[in-house]
């Protein structure tokens, strides 16, 4: 059986001892070698090597999941920097644009609109047992490429393999989803390949109640569990519906608030300016922007500014022009809160004229919409500021608002830097330089374990600002002086502790832990603890697979559902 993204069934692996092999009366149906991970995920590089195109990288590595998860993740999680990108951000992208033609099997759930009223028995079809997690998409956003209706499914099958690589959540344990409402994308609905309904999207109320019903379904067969939405194109009803209900979060919204949070905490420090004379222009008031935006303004609150003071220190730009109280269109719910009104009736319809008018300390980049950062515009901000914060946040690649070679040209080496998507090194004036990497993924992972480790019974904001605290503080003293943004992607599993360590101590203050013995513990205790939960594929030794083997059973293979 091969089933989801955390399917355990691990197949006749060569690691397996002979002992092993005779226990579980499978010698002979493997070659007689007995290998080390070490050389399967050396042979595994090699084979990835092979490949020529990305998206065949990307069959391999859900393949290599599929049917031997604990190898995949043990490459994964020693390959880090290498693997990320191509079951992630900006592969997994062009992915989900092919999902229906690269199809091979299904990877998570799918609920459709006709299984409403019946959520709760599709559920039951679920084969494992326990789900700690899940991570849900309606499709309708996905990254920057719009509505991919079920082909979106890459995003939550990605996302969780960066919970179980970054965190060390139990993969058995992971469900991805994707909610099948239909879609507007007429080539979805005219390729005869297409794996969703062919209809165009319900209501957004109808998605609401589809929704309530799924999130009834899931707690009651997997109480407490945590539900991450991602990639709704309007994720903030489902956000204000659940937060206080169930332990849920929108990782759009939420994960990029926070990431971002912990990006600017070290960015503000590196640019000199006091954070009362920053001013950040947003490119994109959309979920995420608002996201972002909302989260910098605790920060300032917390330093001290009033709410409206906080507030101020934002101009957002949608693809209308700077967002403003008497700009004549009726404005989202969303963007009402940084809304401008001191703009003296003057309207500001380009990016350009927004920087020449606000002068901003820092550009952010969530609009979409590739190269919209050019280069008049990024000299400009290199003119006005010493050190110009440039995050073009939008994925995938090509969505980038710039690349950091031009962010770096064009601000003569003085931009403070982080994207969305990985960008390669840039060496400027004989010094190579790293690009950060401003993604939700140096959290979620973290806020999930926290909130499965001390049961949470919410995530609220608290946890949410904990995790980019716990972020900006993962920074060590060689990355800081390379002046580095965030930690090296290769220490995430060491920063997902730092974050779920953080994320737990939010809990407990809020008293949403349901797990009160780890408030005894002190924070070396806890981090241990954290460690110790983590799974951390290994090679299967004799005695663990022989203790597994039920007796009287001469090939207990085909029923084994543990670890190895
Ligand atoms: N780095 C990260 O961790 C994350 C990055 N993102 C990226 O952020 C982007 C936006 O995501 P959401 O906010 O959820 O999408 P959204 O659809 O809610 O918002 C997009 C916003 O961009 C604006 N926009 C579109 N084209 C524009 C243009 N040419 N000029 C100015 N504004 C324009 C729209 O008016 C809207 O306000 C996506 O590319 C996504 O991949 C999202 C979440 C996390
Ligand atoms: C990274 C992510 O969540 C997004 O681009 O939507
Ligand atoms: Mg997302």
């Amino acid at each position: 059986m091969s089933r989801g993204s955390g399917s355990p069934f691990r197949p006749y692996d060569t690691s397996f001892t002979n002992d092993v092999r005779k226990a579980l009366g499978i010698r002979g149906l493997m070659p007689p070698v007995v290998e080390s991970f070490e050389l399967q995920k050396n042979r595994c590089l090699e084979q990835i090597a092979m490949k020529t195109t990305s998206i065949d990288k990307y069959m391999y590595l859900s393949n290599l999941r599929n049917t031997n998860t604990d190898l995949f993740y043990r490459l994964l999680i020693d390959n880090m920097r290498e693997i990320t990108p191509l079951v992630y951000t900006p592969v997994v992208g062009e992915a989900c644009q092919k999902w229906s033609h690269i199809y091979t099997q299904p990877e998570g759930l799918y609920l459709s609109w006709s299984d409403r009223g019946n959520l709760r028995n599709v559920l039951e079809n679920w084969p494992a047992e326990e789900v700690d997690i899940v991570v849900v998409t309606d499709g309708s956003r996905i990254l920057g490429l719009g509505d991919l209706g079920v082909n979106g499914m890459g995003i939550p099958v990605g996302k969780l393999a960066l919970y179980v690589g970054c965190a060390g959540i139990d993969p058995r344990k992971t469900l991805p989803i994707t909610i099948d409402m239909g879609t507007n994308n007429e080539g979805n609905l005219g390729d005869p390949m297409y794996l969703g309904t062919k209809m165009h999207r319900v209501t957004e109320e109808d998605e609401l109640e589809f929704l309530d019903e799924m999130m009834i379904a899931l707690n009651d067969r997997w109480p407490g569990l945590v539900v991450q939405f991602e990639d709704f194109k309007n994720p903030f009803p489902s956000l204000e519906r659940y937060k206080n209900t169930y332990t849920a979060f929108n990782d759009d919204i939420q994960g990029t608030g926070a990431v971002i949070l912990g990006g600017v905490m070290s960015g503000f420090g590196r640019s000199g300016i006091p954070l009362a004379e920053q001013r950040l222009v947003f490119m994109g008031a959309g979920s995420a922007a608002v996201g972002v935006a909302k989260q910098i303004v605790e920060l300032f609150i917390k330093n001290g500014m009033t709410e409206d003071e906080a507030r101020r220190k934002f101009w957002l730009v949608d693809s209308k022009g700077l967002v403003t109280n008497d700009r004549g269109d009726h404005l989202a719910e969303h963007k009402l809160f940084f809304s401008r009104d001191d703009n003296s009736g003057q309207q500001f319809a380009s990016l350009e004229e927004v920087v020449d008018y606000v002068k901003p300390t820092a550009l952010m980049g969530l609009c979409t919409t590739g190269g919209v950062f050019t280069e008049s515009i990024i000299k400009k901000m290199a003119a006005m500021n010493e050190h110009p914060l440039i995050f073009p946040l939008s994925n995938p690649v090509h969505k980038s608002e710039c690349t950091f070679e031009q962010a770096m040209k064009w601000t003569d080496g003085k931009v403070i830097f982080a994207s969305g998507s990985p960008f390669p090194a840039y060496t400027h004036n004989g010094v190579e330089h790293i690009p950060g990497q401003g993604n939700n993924m140096y959290v979620f992972p973290g806020i999930g374990l926290g909130a499965i480790l001390c049961q949470s019974t919410h995530i609220s904001q608290d946890m949410i600002y904990a995790s980019a605290a716990g972020l900006a503080k993962s920074v060590n003293d060689e990355e800081k002086a390379k002046g580095w943004l965030y930690p090296d992607l290769r220490r995430i599993r060491e920063v997902s502790v730092v974050v779920a360590r953080e994320v737990i101590r939010a809990a407990q203050a809020g008293n949403l832990d349901r797990k009160k013995n780890l408030q005894r513990l002190n924070d070396a205790e806890l981090d241990e603890f954290i460690k110790k939960a983590m799974y951390d594929p290994c090679e299967p030794s004799s005695s663990h697979i022989a203790s597994r083997v039920p007796s009287g059973s001469s090939s207990p293979v085909s029923e084994e559902r543990g670890r190895f």
